[in-house]
């Protein structure tokens, strides 16, 4: 072995003073980027002799020195937050997190009050701090919890993590608070929690042969009697903010099972969909209820009239008949009316903002930065009651105007909730069933929930990528004090080796990379038929 280098016997000194081990050492000599950054704190600061300092100190100065390996001192700053670690001030990982995130965004020196304020300087958490923070949380998203139960641990903890103070305080005892919270309100885990059941493990030893029961007979609803679809409410079990709404809907629907299967008319509907179509129609009939086939045309750019007779077509063949064919578009004027409610409720603002502003407002990016409201948000509810009606009167170009939805954009975790888009002007095809009547097309977001209340739905349910879209789908309907069906979500079929996306089968077909929609090489239902 070499002797160390005066830079390398220097590091493995206050590395010692520090309490960090060999490891660390280790590592940061191997990154040249590192060791300099070290060897720049390490001088401005005087340790005292080992043990002299606080055992998390060491590793609250790795974790900022391997952040801002890349920005050097950050003119004095880095070393403004040195000496915060140092006097006790930041005392976790989030909050040096946060430290380095303010001096890289910082120009000029830094403020003491806005740098304490940033990163939590200050913030005590006393054991009953704890415990009442997270009951407040958990009290105010009872039942978004209530109706995911432990599902909802993982996504409680991210944005307690990430949107509240409780980001200040000491993870593991965070982590303690939410799990016994969880387990006070939910009691026991029960068949719903369990873990998908392992498949029994083939016999081991050679020549073995698989045991057969004789007169073994599967049940034809098998997929209805157990796991995720045996565990769904009662029509009726689903808790509404207005009572008098669910017993409306309980008379509409006689106490019945209602579905739909909501398509896009945009594409052949692929083998993922046979899923979809089994699932809603096929749980309506175990149940003696029924399922609508709802066209989502929302979007008369994409959409076709081929489409709707290929998929009403295919609903058949695989052997259901629908409730009633109903469209989104049949909704538009009633659609409308609500979102006009929504506004004079001051649930939703005309804004004007172009995409790449709304992505700032979004954190960012990547999502990643502080959020913050746009200046159209505050605006008087007059005022954008006018300018609606101005996007729907054709005074507006697309991208110059949209309504969005004022929701919870600075304290939810849950992007589906930062003030999404509830309808947005579109010149383009003319609508294949209102023609050029609308200059103004509601989004999914807000068209989907409010047509499953329409129906009077009694089990939303759909493909589990719409996880997130349950809070906002919650949150519509309660805004609008209407009916609120209840949105449960199943895992989509998925096959690999084949394209499974209407979109990208429509890419294939019309640059000719196939002989069509039926071509047997896709796995669309006509082709598969
Ligand atoms: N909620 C849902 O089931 C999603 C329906 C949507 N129209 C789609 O086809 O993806």
């Amino acid at each position: 072995m070499s002797e160390p280098t005066p830079e390398e016997a220097f590091l493995a000194e206050n590395f010692a003073k520090l309490g960090l081990g060999e490891k660390p050492l280790k590592e940061a000599l191997r990154n040249k980027k590192i060791a300099a950054a070290w060897n720049e704190v390490l001088s401005e600061i005087e340790l005292p002799e080992e043990g002299g300092v606080d055992a998390k100190v060491g590793a609250l100065l790795s974790a900022l020195v391997t952040a801002t390996k890349d920005v050097g001192g950050a003119d004095g700053k880095r070393a403004f937050v040195v000496n915060a670690v140092l006097e006790g001030k930041l005392k976790s990982k989030a909050q040096v997190e946060a430290a380095v995130k303010y001096i890289k965004g910082k120009k000029g020196d830094v403020d003491v009050a806005e740098f304490d304020k940033e990163c939590g300087v200050g913030i005590e958490f006393t054991p009953e701090k704890l415990e009442k923070e997270v009951r407040a949380y958990i009290e105010e998203h009872k039942n978004t919890i209530l109706g995911q139960r432990y599902k909802a641990f993982t996504p409680t903890l991210v944005t307690l993590k990430t949107s509240t103070d409780l980001k200040w305080a000491p993870p593991a005892d965070l982590k303690k608070e939410v799990d016994a919270q969880l387990a006070a309100l939910l009691g026991p885990k029960d068949e719903c929690d369990a873990p998908p059941k392992k498949q029994p493990k083939a016999p081991a030893a050679a020549g073995a042969k698989p045991v057969k029961t004789e007169n073994e007979e599967i049940s034809k609803n098998r997929m209805f009697e157990e796991g995720f679809l045996a565990g769904l409410h009662r029509p009726g079990g689903n808790e509404q903010i207005v009572p008098e709404n669910m017993e409306a809907h309980l008379n509409a629907t006689g106490g019945r099972v209602f579905t739909r299967f909501p398509p896009e008319p945009n594409g052949y509907l692929h083998i993922g969909h046979s899923k979809a179509i089994t699932i809603n129609f096929g749980f309506a009939r175990y149940h003696g209820g029924e399922c609508y086939l709802r066209y989502d045309d929302t979007n008369p750019e994409a959409e076709e009239e081929r489409y709707f007779t290929a998929i009403r077509e295919i609903v058949e063949w695989l052997g259901f008949q629908p409730y009633k064919i109903t469209y989104a578009s049949d909704h538009f004027q009633r659609l409308y009316e609500l979102a006009e409610d929504l506004i004079k409720r001051d649930k939703g603002y005309i804004c004007h903002c172009s995409a790449e502003e709304v992505n700032l407002q979004r954190g960012g990016k990547d999502n990643r930065g502080p959020r913050f409201e746009c200046k159209h948000r505050n605006r008087p509810t007059e005022e954008s009651l006018q300018e609606f009606r101005n996007m729907r009167d054709g005074k507006y170009k697309p991208k110059e105007a949209m309504l969005r939805m004022k929701q919870d954009m600075l304290n939810s975790g849950n992007p589906q909730m930062w003030d999404l888009t509830a309808y947005r002007v579109l010149d383009g095809a003319p609508h294949h069933r209102t023609g050029d009547e609308w200059k103004i097309y509601p989004t999914y977001d807000f068209t989907h929930c409010l047509c499953d209340s329409f129906e009077n739905i009694s089990h939303s349910l759909c493909t589990t990528e719409f996880i997130n879209s349950r809070e906002s789908y919650d949150w519509l309907c309660n805004a609008l004090e209407i009916y609120r069906p209840q949105q449960r979500e199943y895992g989509r079929l998925n096959l690999t080796g084949t394209i499974m996306s209407k979109r990208k089968i429509a890419k294939l077909v019309s640059g000719g990379y196939v002989r069509g929609w039926n071509d047997p090489r896709l796995y669309t239902l006509v082709a598969i038929r």
